[in-house]
């Protein structure tokens, strides 16, 4: 492995200082979606400039979506519905926020696509979204293994005349494609849709995220609890003009623990408590372990968090479906705290960038922790004093295993980074603002 390949953490004790978030993933690629879908442009700015939402800027341009690049973060999208091209070979990456909605609008509006990613994509399942698809009338074919990607989407007539029943207990990207797509068939077949969830669903509040982005353009989702959701016939997209994308929480929550772990006080701009992030609860986790947190519009004058270290870090046991993502940087606080520590309901971590309950278990050891894991669980040991251990830590191409690593700077010994630039799935420049705020 060369050097470019590895990054050395030499030993830190302190972290402070100030930073802004890059824009939510999240939120980046379901408006760029749903502004290419709707009627008029949309000027976006604070837009994420990263590997995920290149993919994303890219299909939409193939399929004949005019965007304008107007300034750093700023794009304006000229909404085109259905795209001019309805043929295309279109390259995902390991995207699922572009892959798993890009697959349901589509399969409504029709055509000859085809749909493939890293090799990663093609493992993570998507047979649950299909085969809801294919329920109401759209014709999608696997090309590799059933139930996963690569994908063939042709031009089946969508119906949607039955209630379409989708299982959310793998991803609710499923029913977020699903929620997202249902205005172009309840427009143009001037009939409601209805959309009902088969058993659990995991990771609620992204569906929020969702339904509070279609509100902004103009759709109302009326819905009982989280078993069904009804888009009104009629329902239509249309440009608010303009939208002000968030900064990221699931990035938030590594420099809420540098604050936590490193005494801060580490002040995080772009998302606070105001933001329509499910992952802003990490906020409550950590002050859970004790830290000292201030939000927005308490007392910060932009939106945004502050944290400071209150003590010695309380040890949790908590579940974590709400917040699978930030969840993993608990995981990596847990090194340092008073005590074993309780990953609960995380079952979803097996398919995400790699299976991150194997990823963790096996790098978070290497470093001296007692681990134990199950099928949807993970309980970390702290580290104690005289038992740290140097470690080279392999990130499986994933962005988060290399960013709540970096925490592992706080621990007395030499820890290295392999592949550092996986952080480019969604936070590019991830270490220079980490080495911008610790200090020896
Ligand atoms: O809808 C979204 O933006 C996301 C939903 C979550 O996935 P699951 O629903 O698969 O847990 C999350 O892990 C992912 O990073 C982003
Ligand atoms: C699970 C993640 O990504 P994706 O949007 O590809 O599912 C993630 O960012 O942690």
């Amino acid at each position: 492995m060369s050097a470019s390949e590895r990054l050395v953490l030499e030993p830190v004790t302190r972290a402070a200082g100030r930073l802004r978030l890059p824009g939510s993933k999240s939120i980046s690629n379901r408006v760029l979606l749903i502004a290419a879908l709707a009627r008029g442009a949309t000027e976006l700015t604070g837009l994420l400039d990263s590997d995920d939402t290149r993919v994303m800027l890219a299909a939409l341009r193939q399929m004949g979506v005019r965007i304008d690049d107007t300034g750093p973060g700023r794009v304006r999208v000229h909404g085109a519905n259905p795209f001019p091209n309805r043929v295309g070979e279109l390259f995902l990456g390991n995207a699922g926020t572009a892959f798993r909605p890009l697959t349901a609008a589509l399969a409504v509006m029709g055509g000859d696509f085809r749909l493939a990613g890293v090799p990663r994509m093609h493992e993570r399942p998507i047979g649950d979204l299909v085969d809801a698809l294919v329920g109401a009338g759209a014709d999608i074919r696997y090309l590799g293994e059933q139930g996963y990607p690569p994908l063939a989407i042709g031009r089946g007539a969508f119906t949607g005349l039955r209630p379409i029943r989708v299982k959310g207990s793998v991803s609710s990207q499923f029913l977020t494609a699903l929620l997202m797509a249902a205005p172009l068939h309840a427009d143009a077949a001037g009939a409601p849709v209805v959309i009902e969830v088969d058993g659990e669903l995991i990771s609620q509040p992204y569906i929020l995220i969702t339904l509070k982005l279609m509100e902004r353009f103009g759709v109302r989702v009326e819905r009982s609890g989280w078993r069904r959701f009804v888009i009104p016939a009629g329902s239509r997209y249309v440009s608010p003009g303009s939208l002000e994308i968030e900064g990221d929480a699931s990035s938030a929550s590594y420099f809420m623990a540098l604050g936590a772990i490193g005494g801060g006080p580490v002040r995080i701009d772009g998302a606070g408590a105001d933001s329509i992030q499910g992952d802003m609860a990490f906020a409550d986790v950590v002050e859970a372990m004790g830290a000292t947190v201030t939000r927005h519009p308490q007392a910060l004058e932009v939106s945004g968090v502050q944290v400071a270290r209150g003590g010695r870090l309380k040890a949790f046991d908590r579940d974590f479906n709400l917040i699978p993502d930030a969840a993993m940087t608990a995981a990596a606080m847990a090194l340092y705290a008073d005590g074993p520590c309780a990953l609960r309901n995380i079952g979803s971590w097996r398919v995400k960038e790699t299976d991150r309950i194997h990823a963790m278990h096996t790098e978070l050891a290497k470093l001296g922790a007692k681990v134990e894991s199950g099928p949807d669980w993970l309980v970390v040991h702290p580290v104690r004093e005289g038992e740290w251990r140097a470690a080279s830590i392999a990130t499986y191409d994933d962005h988060r295993i290399a960013m709540c690593f970096s925490l592992a700077a706080f621990s007395p010994v030499q820890v290295t980074i392999e592949d550092p630039a996986c952080v480019a799935k969604t936070f590019p420049d991830y270490f220079s603002v980490f080495k911008g705020l610790v200090q020896a």
